[in-house]
């Protein structure tokens, strides 16, 4: 059987290097171009390409993509910085290109995965929810990706239980004292030196709390995720957002 041909973009980047290790190591995976900024994309049409794996930076993410969709190379994104705007255009991109499929995972780590998964499913029952992340601080954006995609699922799980605002007697406030607010979700975000990608969802009702916690300690654990939406995306036209739509959760 043929291997499928990939590129990875931003692949002198933290994850990206990780990325292109675990590419080349895949039985079934051919690695076609490793590329960094200034590189040309045409590159990936000339390498026939299928897969670009896009772990760039917010502010490259789209050109790449708009180039990808237009020459039919279906992508696997991991880079942060996704709006509703955003994803209007790349939605309107794939409609010209109906064949082509887009994943984009605001993580790949299966553990991270679980939490937000878990949080959707604690959130009905708790009165009140906080989500902090912990990053390395030469990370550019904040909140995490992750954590605003957790904070979004649990005020839309809040939203269906027919729950309210949350509890906050709060009158005065430093400016961020409160954190992010995402959809009624306040999200807080630590940058350490020392550590990775790490996120915490606190939830409190009367006389208890539940905290769910993950811990990415490396960036292989991102791998898996990153050869699963490889594989699985060239058979999916169109957008998929989180990489639970390739995973059997139940
Ligand atoms: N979804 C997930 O599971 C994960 C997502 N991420 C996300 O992935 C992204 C990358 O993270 P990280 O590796 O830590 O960041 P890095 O800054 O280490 O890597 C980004 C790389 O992309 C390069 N780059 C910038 N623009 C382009 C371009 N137009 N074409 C090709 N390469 C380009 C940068 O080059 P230069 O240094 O020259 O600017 C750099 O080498 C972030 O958005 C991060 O949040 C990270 C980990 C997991
Ligand atoms: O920049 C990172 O490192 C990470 N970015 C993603 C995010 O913003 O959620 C995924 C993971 O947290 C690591």
């Amino acid at each position: 059987m043929s291997k499928l041909r990939v590129a990875v973009l931003g692949a002198q980047g933290r994850i990206g290097s990780e990325a292109v290790r675990a590419v080349e190591a895949a039985e079934d995976m051919e690695l076609v171009a490793a590329l960094g900024r200034g590189d040309k994309l045409e590159t990936l049409a000339e390498t026939g390409a299928q897969v670009a794996v896009e772990l760039t930076t917010p502010a490259s993410v789209m050109d790449n993509l708009d180039f990808c969709v237009r020459h039919g190379i279906h992508a696997v994104v991991g880079t942060t910085g996704w709006t509703e705007g955003r994803l209007a255009q790349l939605n309107t991109w794939l409609a010209a290109s109906p064949e082509t499929g887009v994943l984009i995972a605001p993580n790949f780590s299966i553990g991270a995965v679980l939490t937000m998964k878990f949080a959707q499913i604690a959130a009905p029952y708790f009165e009140s929810v906080e989500v902090v992340e912990l990053h390395h601080p030469n990370k550019v954006d904040a909140p995490s990706g992750t954590a605003t995609r957790t904070a979004q699922l649990i005020a839309a799980a809040r939203a269906e239980a027919g729950l309210g605002p949350q509890p906050d007697a709060t009158t005065t406030a430093l400016d961020g004292a409160r954190g992010a607010n995402v959809d009624g979700v306040p999200v807080h975000a630590v940058r350490l030196r020392g550590l990775l990608a790490h996120q915490e969802v606190l939830l409190g009702g009367e006389g208890e709390t539940l905290t769910v916690r993950h811990d990415s300690l490396h960036h292989s654990s991102f791998m898996p995720g990153i050869l699963l939406g490889a594989r699985r995306v060239v058979t999916t036209p169109g957008l998929t957002f989180g990489l639970e739509h390739f995973l059997d959760l139940g």
